[in-house]
């Protein structure tokens, strides 16, 4: 990916897949965040391609919206429109045309997960930073995504909701939800049981390549295709 000029991610094979749990780590500026836009299809890389179960990402057709109902991402800093929690929640399951007693359900059982039960008429623009994170995490949860791109979730939450996020993403591959999330600590992978993908400067290095085969559940950047012209993302 170039910006301005400026190559700040630089990745010539990648392939995410299986219900598992990817860690994403990095300085500062490394990449991560740029990374995770590709990877919900919201930004086309410079060059390159990204495939999503085999199939190229169809960047700039009407059928690339009904592809990206496969992937939420999960912001690093939520934002939330003035209305109730609940109504925030249910946004995405709306704009699907789901009807309202199953968004009923999918947003209750989302709030109950971020332990968010009593949170439903709050206003969500008088909440905390914490309480901002769950109500992002139930709004995600709630859409049931094949892959959940999170980006920073257990960064500035105290250490209550940081074990209450943990242990949702712990559980998230078993419910087959492919995750991948960014940290900058190193220590999540191992306490989170998830795969390193170490980025320097928006480069991965070759010992954290995926070798394995991309799943249906999985999104691929596969060799030389990212690699197409100057080898960019
Ligand atoms: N839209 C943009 N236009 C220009 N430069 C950008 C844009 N988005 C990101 N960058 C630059 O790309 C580089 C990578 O940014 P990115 O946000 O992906 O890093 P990050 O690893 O997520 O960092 P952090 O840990 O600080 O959140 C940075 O140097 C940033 O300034």
């Amino acid at each position: 990916m170039v910006f301005d000029g400026q190559r700040v991610l630089d990745v010539h094979r990648l392939a995410i897949g299986g219900n598992r749990l990817h860690i994403l780590t990095g300085a500062n500026g490394a990449g991560k965040s740029t990374l995770l836009n590709v990877l919900a299809f919201l930004t086309p890389p410079t060059s390159g391609q990204v495939t999503f179960a085999g199939a190229p990402v169809p960047w700039g057709s009407p059928s690339l919206f009904r592809l990206r109902r496969n992937v939420t991402l999960m912001q690093q800093f939520p934002y939330l429109f003035s209305g109730s929690v609940f109504e925030n929640v249910a946004y995405g399951l709306g704009v699907r045309g789901m009807g309202t007693a199953e968004q009923r359900q999918r947003v209750d059982a989302a709030l109950a997960q971020t332990n968010l039960g009593s949170f439903a008429r709050r206003n969500a623009l008088q909440l905390s930073g914490g309480e901002i994170r769950r109500v992002a995490m139930a709004r995600a949860l709630a859409l049931k995504p094949r892959v959940l791109l999170l980006d920073e979730p257990l960064a500035n939450v105290d250490h209550e909701t940081a074990r209450l996020l943990e242990s949702l993403i712990i559980s998230l591959p078993r419910q087959g939800v492919c995750t991948i999330m960014t940290t900058h600590e190193p220590n999540h992978a191992d306490r989170l049981g998830g795969k390193t993908i170490h980025l320097v400067a928006g480069g991965i290095g070759q010992a954290d390549l995926i070798a394995e085969r991309p799943i249906p559940a999985g999104i691929g950047v596969p060799v030389h295709q990212i690699a197409a012209s100057a080898a960019t993302l």
